[in-house]
């Protein structure tokens, strides 16, 4: 029998930083020679994540809309395409911060894919500052408790955001929750990476029983995207997103900025903004996605509007 092709699924809130940890194996893995894939999935109409994925890595995207709810189907049917059309070693999952991990656990364990994959294992990436803060909603904590719980590692990201006593509050609550997972504290998602190698966790070691949290079905997490064709001003932008009704969670995409040409891809997460210079053979158009709670789509359209006509 052909050897199976190993699975490994990141998971974590949105922001936490699995876009980093992917970039991270995705070079780990080729530097060993190992043949891989990526599935991702994404809440929004428009790939930004894919940016972290090499032009020539076979790579399959579920957009706009999360596993857990609509794409559990669709990422079984995507794996068993990704099977037939290469040959490969390895398959990395990156599922959009509102996915249970269980849920993307189940469609990779499809009976018509059990013969040909193995789970590796489950690595909830967590943002050490939201974490210690506190400060989400009841149904997203326990989304991030969720996560948490399942996971074979947990990386205790962002900790150059946090002291130490902060740190240590994030062990010890991460342990209560997951007392069998490997824990690591990172920045930038650079971790050990050969504690995922340690060893295989078959997917009927796994416990069930646990209620399968239907969370995001409840969460009203929105999506909502933008093209954002006109340079807009860094701070006047900045600014705005401090004041945005509703919780923002998360904002990501490529604008042009008036201040210099050429195209940013942007991340906002947890009140963090960053702005990275993009220049890649992979083209993109300018668009932004938001992701929060009670957001107010006309609002956020009028007042992009006026940022691009400021210039
Ligand atoms: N300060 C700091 N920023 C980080 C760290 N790790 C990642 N980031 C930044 O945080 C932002 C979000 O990281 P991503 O890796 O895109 O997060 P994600 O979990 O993939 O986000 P979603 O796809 O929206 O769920 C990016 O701008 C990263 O560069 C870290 O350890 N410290």
């Amino acid at each position: 029998m052909s050897k199976k092709v190993e699975i490994i699924i990141l998971s974590g809130f949105l922001g936490s930083g699995k876009s980093t940890l992917l970039k991270e194996l995705i070079e780990f893995e080729q530097k060993n020679g190992r043949r891989l894939g990526v599935l991702m999935n994404e809440l929004g109409d428009v790939s930004i994540d894919s940016a972290a994925v090499p032009i020539d890595t076979p790579l399959k995207e579920m957009l706009n809309g999360c596993i857990c709810c609509t794409l559990q189907g669709e990422l079984s049917l995507q794996l068993s395409q990704m099977l037939e059309e290469y040959e490969l070693d390895v398959i990395l999952i990156e599922a959009t911060g509102a996915a249970h991990p269980l849920e993307i656990l189940e469609a990779c364990t499809h009976p018509t894919l059990v013969s040909k994959v193995e789970i590796r294992c489950i690595v909830t990436v967590i943002n050490a500052k939201q974490w210690v803060e506190n400060r989400l909603s009841i149904k997203l904590r326990k989304l991030l408790i969720e996560q948490v719980k399942h996971a074979d590692v947990v990386l205790v990201n962002k900790v150059d955001q946090v002291d130490e006593n902060e740190i240590a509050a994030v062990l010890e609550s991460v342990k209560n929750i997951n007392t069998q997972a490997t824990i690591s504290i990172v920045t930038y998602a650079k971790m050990n990476l050969s504690i995922l190698y340690d060893r295989v966790v078959q997917s009927s070691e796994r416990s069930y029983e646990v209620e399968k949290a239907h969370v995001h079905h409840h969460l009203h997490l929105r999506t909502i995207s933008f093209s954002v064709n006109q340079p807009i001003d860094r701070v006047a932008f900045l600014q705005w997103l401090e004041k945005i009704e509703g919780q923002l969670h998360r904002v990501k995409g490529f604008i042009y900025l008036t201040e210099t040409p050429g195209l940013y891809l942007f991340n906002y997460a947890y009140g963090m903004p960053i702005f990275e210079r993009y220049a890649s053979e992979k083209k993109y158009e300018p668009v932004l996605v938001f992701i929060g709670e009670d957001l107010n789509r006309d609002e956020i359209e009028e007042e992009l509007g006026k940022l691009q006509r400021l210039t």
